[in-house]
């Protein structure tokens, strides 16, 4: 038996061709405007990606690249304009930000109306209440792609391995929102295959090339798998052995080809409900 493959490229295909339907319809087009500090190779295919996908379907898409040496000063008053910008929808400042800049000052100036991330504590804040508002991208992406499984959270055992603000924390909170039984695991774990057999639902969001093994896979368990981390050949490869987790797994995410395009999917996704709010007053 072999797992079934969730293609996650093709979901979030059809997903952006509902979306450039529904801006074709309005009066306005969404923007959205990404800030780049620096070169860190993590954010270069997300910003090349995500550029085409926006326009694609029709919205505007500025990215403002800023040199290396910003000062924080510098790049709280570029978010400060976009927050003052009304043709501007949805900000997202691109993560890791060089050492000298502060990611929480810089995170906690956007407008959280136009935190198309998620990332602002008021939207976290939301997330942990259970209330409206802008949910992060691969989060949400994550939700999607189970429910093309057809896999319900509701009383299932999750266990999210990962504990980022960004990533692990969401998904265990999404996951508990949608009445799962969750466990959020991390590097401090005592005996994180032992947690990972006992999931129904498996999330890795670790970081780190196959740590999650095949043999920690419970038999017909949904893995979705996170990580975009580059293998010693150069490939992108996942926090999961994808060949070892196969035979286990009942469906599962490739890598690329998963959660990768679904979390630019949410961000246009996210951006068009900013906008819709926005524009309602
Ligand atoms: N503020 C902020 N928000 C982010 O969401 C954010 C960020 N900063 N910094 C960088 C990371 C990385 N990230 C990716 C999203 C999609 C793909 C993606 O589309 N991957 C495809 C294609 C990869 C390829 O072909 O090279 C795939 O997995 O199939 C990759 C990486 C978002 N990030």
């Amino acid at each position: 038996m072999s797992a079934r493959i969730l293609d996650g490229k093709a979901l979030a295909a059809r997903r952006r061709a509902a979306l450039a339907t529904r801006v074709a319809a309005l009066q306005f087009r969404p923007g959205l405007c990404v800030v780049r500090v620096g070169d860190d190779p993590a954010s270069g295919v997300y910003v090349r990606n995500k550029d085409r996908a926006a326009r694609e379907a029709g919205f505007s898409s500025e990215t403002l690249q800023l040199p290396e040496n910003t000062t924080e000063a510098e790049l709280l008053a570029v978010v400060k304009r976009l927050n003052g910008d009304a043709s501007v929808d949805g900000i997202l400042v691109q993560l890791p930000l060089p050492g000298h800049i502060r990611t929480e000052a810089v995170l906690d100036a956007i407008d959280p109306a136009k935190d198309v991330d998620g990332f602002h504590p008021v939207n976290q804040g939301a997330l942990m209440l259970n209330r409206p508002g802008l949910v992060p991208c691969t989060p949400r992406g994550v939700m999607l792609l189970l429910e093309e499984a057809g896999v319900s959270p509701k009383g299932a055992r999750a266990v999210v391995v990962g504990r980022s603000t960004i990533v692990g924390r969401p998904v265990s909170t999404l996951l508990l929102n949608a009445d799962a039984t969750v466990t959020t695991a991390h590097s401090r774990t005592r005996d994180l295959a032992a947690e990972c057999r006992r999931a129904e639902i498996l999330v890795a969001a670790v970081g780190r090339a196959g740590i999650i093994r095949g043999d920690w896979i419970a038999p017909g368990a949904t893995v979705i798998d996170v990580g975009i981390n580059r293998g010693a050949d150069g490939k992108l490869v996942g926090d999961v052995a994808y060949a070892e987790a196969l035979p286990h797994a009942g469906a599962i995410t490739p890598v690329p080809g998963g959660v990768g395009p679904m979390t630019i999917a949410c961000l246009l996704e996210n951006t068009l409900e900013a906008a819709l709010a926005r524009r309602a007053g």
